[in-house]
């Protein structure tokens, strides 16, 4: 058995791995795989490169397997759920979305504290009977009961078609609430007879009959009437006879779940896939929607998902990858024929969800991988959306599972989103506070245009971005604008030392800007050629082009890939060595994620920052730039509504420094790192050597300690016994 079955991983499954030589699941698999399993709802921070992707990915894939097999054996949990949910339930579809039923259908519940989320029953009754069901509040928090026609909003007793008797002991109909009752809170039980003879609906509290409520106006005296609830932070269980009820049932009534057949009626809004009876597939209707921050980590993801699935058949998990930049007729045809696992970028999913083409009434898990990204671009208002349109109920009584994960999770926006949208998430925090892993060297080289003059007679320097162009900047011209462009023209130079000193063969080099990609680019080209070849990879090159110049990449036809922070989040590129930060980013943790694609699997790796020492004045489109920075040369600051900023690197060391309360190492301009206990054994790329980091070096590593020590104990015990000879 392996590892991973260990903990619950279906064999298929830890098949698949096992050829991907994950020989043992890394720490936050094995927090994080069982807690998925086990049906909840997690939130993961683990260092960049620790295998975050499959541990959410792998009980994902198999509680989708799973859930697909049932149903294929007709076990579909469908008469499961048919048997433990009795015919009268309260409906898991004809709700609120912020509340939730239980599996058996007899217990609501909302913690949304500042709106009110109702409920109706899946079945109603009518005729000229007497009929009755009990409600228990088994929360605190604040709530209404009793009965509604299907006509009526899900918040009883705000139009004329619900009679609802609340917790303030005020009734509630066509949005009227006058006293009539007692008020009743926690263990409290309510009876709620509907009279269809008299054609009056009163209520009991704890047996005690409150009187006659309302009297049923004629217009509704021939509509079907069905147990209605609305809470507020608050829970309450239902019987509708299955049991014994807590206080007897009035005489002349009969309990709602023995009516006769011919006065019961389905309520047409409680089905959501034809049945509340259990879950019916739909083509178009995920189990699985992850989303992704980007294209490439939305592929990266989707092809961990097929290489997890290869052992899986009987049936076939259909996964799909929703990204932007690809023809959406492929995608939508894929969906009519049905998929499992949906795999996508927010933009393209919002489209087809929007559209229809994309339903979420089936879905079980709603993932956020790189979570904090995905906040700070702006989407935060689309996942709430979303949130609010998933079942929290699944149709075969599972609940809703989401899972957040990222880097950094230490964010107060996703907090606050995990409080608002999880239900009683586990945090599984492998590194608290942003960590670099032990695996990154990381190092910066000032770059300090006052105290290196070379800039003063450079034969060729790279294209600027231009910024200058109208100021008066040349040696002697001891200006901040001239030592902002020497900073420019310097850091090409110094890159170019730093590829020369560490040989470097594959490198991620991360700029600030598309354009500062293309200048780079283009001067790498110029001076190196095959030496300094390189692609780049940012928003303005089309996708066709970023998918192949990545593959370029990743097959190691070229050495080095320039690109922007779109790429920082999540790219796992195997054995990838170096990485150059040409700019700092402005924003701390993404520091951390950008060092990140080096040092992961446990492989050793090199980070190299290059931070001016003066502020350099750099491009800012902003919203008011109404090209968005297409042939834009207003080179003035945003303060006036211009396209330019300064940009204080010190600063941003300074505060990424204090983020991650160490000081980083600095290099000299000849970008030699300085030696450490690592050094002799560190290959940039590889795992490191002979320091016990893999299993199998350990036992190497202590044998030759082993048997000094058995050894000592033999002598010890031969001198032990020598004394009683
Ligand atoms: N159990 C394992 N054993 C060996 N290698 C693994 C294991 N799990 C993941 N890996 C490898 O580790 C690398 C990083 O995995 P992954 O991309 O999932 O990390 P991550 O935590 O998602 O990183 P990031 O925070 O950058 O998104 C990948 O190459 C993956 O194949």
């Amino acid at each position: 058995m392996t590892a991973f079955e260990e903990f619950g991983v279906l064999p298929e499954i830890a098949k698949a791995v096992e050829e991907m030589e994950w020989t043992l699941p890394t720490d936050v698999q094995s927090e994080a795989i069982p807690l998925i399993l086990g049906g909840g709802d997690v939130l993961m921070a683990a260092e960049t490169g620790s295998g975050k992707t499959g541990a959410f990915c792998l009980p994902i894939l198999q509680i989708v397997w799973e859930t697909l097999r049932d149903l294929a054996d007709g076990k579909g949990k469908k008469g499961a759920v048919a048997a433990a949910i009795p015919s009268w339930t309260m409906s898991f579809f004809d709700r609120g979305n912020a509340l939730a039923v239980t599996p058996d259908g007899l217990r609501c519940q909302s913690r949304e504290f500042k709106e009110w989320h109702g409920c109706r029953a899946t079945t109603g009754v009518k005729g000229n009977g007497k009929y009755f069901f009990e409600a228990t509040v088994t929360d605190e928090g604040l709530c209404r009961v009793g009965w509604s026609t299907s006509e009526a909003n899900l918040d009883l007793g705000t139009d004329r078609f619900g009679f609802g008797f609340g917790g303030t002991g005020k009734k509630s109909n066509n949005k009227q609430f006058d006293s009539y009752g007692e008020e009743f809170g926690m263990n409290d039980v309510i009876g709620c007879c509907l009279d269809l003879q008299q054609y009056e609906i009163r209520f009991m509290k704890n047996g005690k009959d409150l009187g006659v409520a309302f009297s049923i106006p004629q217009n509704l005296r021939n509509s079907t009437f069905f147990p209605a609830v609305v809470l507020k932070n608050a829970e309450m269980a239902f019987n509708f006879g299955a049991s014994t009820f807590k206080h007897g049932i009035p005489s002349g009534y009969v309990a709602a779940s023995r009516v006769d057949s011919k006065n019961v009626v389905q309520n047409p809004h409680a089905t959501n896939s034809g049945s509340d009876q259990g879950f019916v597939p739909k083509p178009n209707a995920p189990q699985a929607i992850i989303i992704e921050p980007s294209r490439e980590l939305a592929e990266q993801t989707f092809n961990q998902i097929v290489k997890f699935k290869k052992f899986l058949k009987d049936p076939i998990v259909r996964e799909l990858l929703l990204i932007g930049g690809v023809n959406v007729r492929e995608q939508l045809s894929v969906l009519q024929e049905g998929v499992d696992i949906l795999v996508a970028t927010p933009g393209r999913l919002e489209d087809l969800i929007g559209g229809g083409q994309v339903s979420l009434t089936h879905c079980r898990f709603f993932v956020l991988d790189e979570a904090d990204g995905l906040l700070s671009a702006g989407y935060l208002n689309m996942i709430e959306t979303l949130h609010k349109q998933i079942p929290k109920i699944t149709a075969d009584g599972r609940r809703l599972q989401m899972i957040v994960c990222s880097a950094t999770l230490h964010s107060f926006d996703v907090k606050k989103m995990a409080e608002k949208l999880m239900h009683f998430p586990t945090w599984v925090d492998l590194k608290g506070e942003d960590a670099v892993p032990e695996t990154v060297h990381h190092v910066v080289s000032l770059v300090d245009p006052q105290k290196d003059l070379s800039w003063h007679n450079m034969k060729r320097h790279i294209q600027t971005d231009g910024v200058h162009n109208n100021d008066n900047v040349r040696p002697g011209v001891n200006t901040a604008e001239t030592f902002s462009e020497a900073v420019k023209m310097l850091k090409a130079e110094y890159l170019i030392r730093a590829i020369d000193e560490h040989q470097m063969d594959r490198a991620i080099l991360f700029c600030r800007t598309k354009l500062d990609c293309d200048n780079l680019e283009n001067y790498l080209k110029q001076v190196g050629g095959q030496k300094y070849s390189c692609v780049c990879l940012h928003g303005d090159r089309n996708p066709n082009e970023r998918k192949k110049n990545l593959e370029t990449f990743k097959q190691s036809k070229v050495k080095f890939l320039i690109c922007t922070d779109v790429a920082a989040r999540g790219l796992d590129i195997t054995g990838l060595p170096f990485v150059v930060n040409y700019t700092l980013p402005d924003e701390k943790s993404n520091y951390v994620h950008r060092i990140g694609r080096v040092g992961r699997a446990e492989r050793m790796g090199l980070a190299i920052s290059l931070v001016a020492t003066v502020p350099e004045k750099v491009w800012y489109h902003g919203q008011w730039c109404s090209s968005r920075g297409k042939n834009c040369w207003n080179t003035k600051l945003t303060d006036v509504k211009g396209c330019c900023m300064w940009y204080n690197e010190k600063n941003y060391l300074a505060d990424i420094e204090e983020h991650l309360n160490i000081t980083i190492q600095q290099v000299d301009k000849n970008m030699k790192v300085p030696l450490n206990e690592f050094d002799g054994k560190v290959v940039y790329g590889e795992k490191l050597k002979n320091t016990g980091t893999g299993y199998k070096d350990h036992v190497a590593q202590m044998t030759n300690v082993v048997s000094r020590l058995s050894d000592l104990e033999a002598k010890a015990q031969t001198l032990f016994l020598k004394r009683f000879l």
